[in-house]
Parts: C-alpha cells; structure tokens; sequence
C-alpha cells in the first residue's frame, strides 16, 4: 500500500521578501513548511486519489501513467495541469505523491526568482520523489533553462566563474517528477510545456459531482447536510469545488449560530443570500456590474473603462474577476463594439430591456 506523502513546503511570499533566498530546510537538509495552510483547506482537501470527485477522464489516465511507472519502477513523467482557480490542480498535485508514496516538495513560481532560488529543490530531490511548482508560468526564463536540463536529462549545469576562467559544472539529479500547475497555459513558453510528458486541463465541475463534493465534506465536518441543502450550495458555487467548500463552511457557521445546528435548504438560502450570493452564484459585485451596464448604459454595447469608472473598481479588477462567470453564465456577451447584457440577465435581475 502506498505511503502518505510528506508534505514539503516553503512559503514563496516569505521567500520572495527575503530576495528569493533559500527555501527552509531541517537538519536531515528537506525543505520544511514554513507557512500553516488554511486549516478549513486541508482538512476538506482529498488525500487519495479516489475521495477526488470528478474529472474523471484526468484520474483515468493518471491512475494508468502511475500504474505503469510503478511497474516499470521508474519515476511518473512530468505532468502540467492548468485550468481556472479551485478546480484541483494543488490537491491532484498532492494525491499524486500519496498515490506513488514519496514525497513532494512544493514551490511557487513567484518564489523562484533566480536559478539559486530552484538550486535547493533540485538538490533536495529523492529518487523518484515529485517536486510541484505552482504558478509555473511566473518562473523567469533564466530559471526555465535550468529547468529544461533537469526535466529532460535530470542534470543541472551550473556555470562558474566569467569570462575565459568560466567552468561548467555538472550536477547528476535524482530522477523526478516535476508537476506544474498554472492557471494561464498560454503563458507557458513551448519548450517548458513540451517537456511535460502528461498535459491535464482541469474543467469546471457538473453540478451533481459538486452536491457529491459537498455532502462528503459534510460529513467530515460532522454536520448532516440533506439532498436539497447540497443542492442549493451547489447551485451557488460556479462550478468550482474550493467555492462549495467555503460556501458550505458559511452555511455551517450560519446553522450553528441561527438554527441550533440544522442545516436544511431554507437555512441555505437564508445564509447564502446574507452574504450577497444569489441562486446563479452571482455575489454583490456581479449583480453590480449588470446592473450598471442595464441602467446606466442601457444595456450596451458599452466600453469596460466605462463600466469600470462608473462602479469605481479598477477595469483589471471586473475584466479579471468579474466578467469571466459573466459571460460563461451567458449574463453578458463581448464584441468589438463593447459588452452587452443579455436577455438572460435582464430575466435574472427582473428588469425590461
Ligand atoms: N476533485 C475534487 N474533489 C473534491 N474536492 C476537490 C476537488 N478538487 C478540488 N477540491 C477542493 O477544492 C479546494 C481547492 O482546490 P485546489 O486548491 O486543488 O485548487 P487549485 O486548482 O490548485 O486552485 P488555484 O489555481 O487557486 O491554486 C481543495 O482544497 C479541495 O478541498
Ligand atoms: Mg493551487
């Protein structure tokens, strides 16, 4: 049976304040925590493969690569996830060294900002042990080189000295899997992304998988949840898993303060609606956005700048954060001439064109 996986990690924050110095390390030299993950986060955070909901094409293929390196006793290839925020790319990167029982170290591309920031992961590496960069997209081009090597041949290639007293020194690595996760693929330089041997897109969550997400967390939480209390969480989560997660813990600390503990769909409702969240997940900014762009610019077509000044939030802000599920919800369409609410979302706020 297959080890947990000792988690390693090193804060990039910390480590980009003090100029992207070394990660911590312990006495026997692994890197150690040095931040305290978000106790709700890990402790609703699947550990094995199969307590993972969904995406079930991506656990296939991944439960076939493992399988087959085991047998072979090689390490797994390389493997690249990307898709939007809360989907699972960080707990896939942390169920796949529980399944292979060996170890991860965890790093962020912000921390890393020169090749002396990457020299003690690499160094740190055990045979066949896993090492899982997040936000691999902000890893400067200077460090990607080091990285080519080390995925490809595991060996780094360190230059000493300048000019005519210059040496190369060769450095053998243990062989590895690196994972990386990014929320913007495109970002990726092509010789980084190619040398990943297994690319995942993680895709939004059905709602039946997400009422299925809920009602186990539920249990670990120790607080009954029926059919229709998951639903309604559910249906106001945007087809993202950390969003049902925090929306169920809102509902728990509501019950328990208003209703002596019982959750049922009514006390959902009461609780999500409290905080802004409506019954298409829109939350007080969203609901903000159509209604400017209804009552004040007639329902457009109409500039963002335009949008953005009048609500007073930066356009980066609504372009970033708000118009995604926008216009994945169909609530507004983009065309050359501006954005546009649609009749959908006039339906849904209750207004007439
Ligand atoms: N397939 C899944 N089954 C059950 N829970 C999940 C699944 N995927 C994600 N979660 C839950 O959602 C939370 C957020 O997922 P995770 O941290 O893996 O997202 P992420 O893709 O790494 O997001 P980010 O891009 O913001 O780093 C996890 O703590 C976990 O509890
Ligand atoms: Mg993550």
């Amino acid at each position: 049976m297959a080890r947990e996986a000792v988690y390693q990690q090193s804060d990039p924050e910390k480590s980009a304040a003090d100029g992207g110095g070394d990660p911590p390390v312990d006495g026997e030299g692994n890197v150690v925590a040095s931040n305290t993950p978000d106790p709700h986060d890990s402790s609703l955070r699947p550990r094995r493969m199969d307590e993972m909901v969904g995406q079930r094409d991506v656990i296939e293929k991944l439960k076939i690569a493992i399988d087959a390196a085991q047998g072979r006793g090689e390490p797994l290839g390389h493997i690249l996830f990307d898709g939007p925020p809360g989907l699972g790319k960080t707990t896939f990167a942390t169920v796949i060294p529980s399944e292979m029982g060996t170890t991860v170290q965890m790093a962020n591309g912000a921390g890393i900002r020169a090749p002396k920031d990457l020299l003690p992961y690499l160094t740190n590496l055990g045979e066949g042990s896993v090492l899982f960069i997040d936000e691999i997209h902000r890893v400067p081009k200077p460090v990607e080189e080091y990285l080519y090597t080390a995925m490809e041949d595991f060996r780094i290639d360190i230059v000493l000295g300048e000019g005519v007293n210059a040496r190369t020194l060769n450095y053998d690595l243990k062989p590895f899997t690196l994972i990386g996760a990014t929320t913007r693929a495109g970002m990726l330089s092509a010789p980084l992304r190619d040398r990943f041997q297994i690319r995942e897109h993680l895709g939004w969550y059905s709602l039946e998988d997400l009422c299925e997400i809920v009602q186990r967390n539920s249990v670990k939480l120790n607080l009954p949840v029926d059919d229709d209390s998951a639903e309604v969480i559910a249906d106001r989560s945007r087809s993202t898993p950390r969003m049902a997660n925090n929306r169920l813990l809102w509902v728990r600390d509501y019950a328990q303060s208003k209703a002596g503990g019982k959750v049922t769909a009514d006390i959902c409702e009461a609780a999500l609606d409290m905080i802004g969240i409506d019954n298409l997940g829109l939350d007080k900014q969203d609901r903000g956005y159509l209604d400017t762009l209804m009552r004040i610019f007639a329902g457009g077509p109409t500039g963002l700048d335009a949008i953005a000044h009048t609500m007073n939030v930066s356009s980066d802000t609504l372009e970033d954060e708000v118009e995604p599920f926008l216009l994945r919800s169909e609530l507004i369409v983009r065309s050359r001439r501006g954005r546009m609410a649609t009749q959908k979302a006039y339906r849904h706020l209750k207004k007439t064109a």
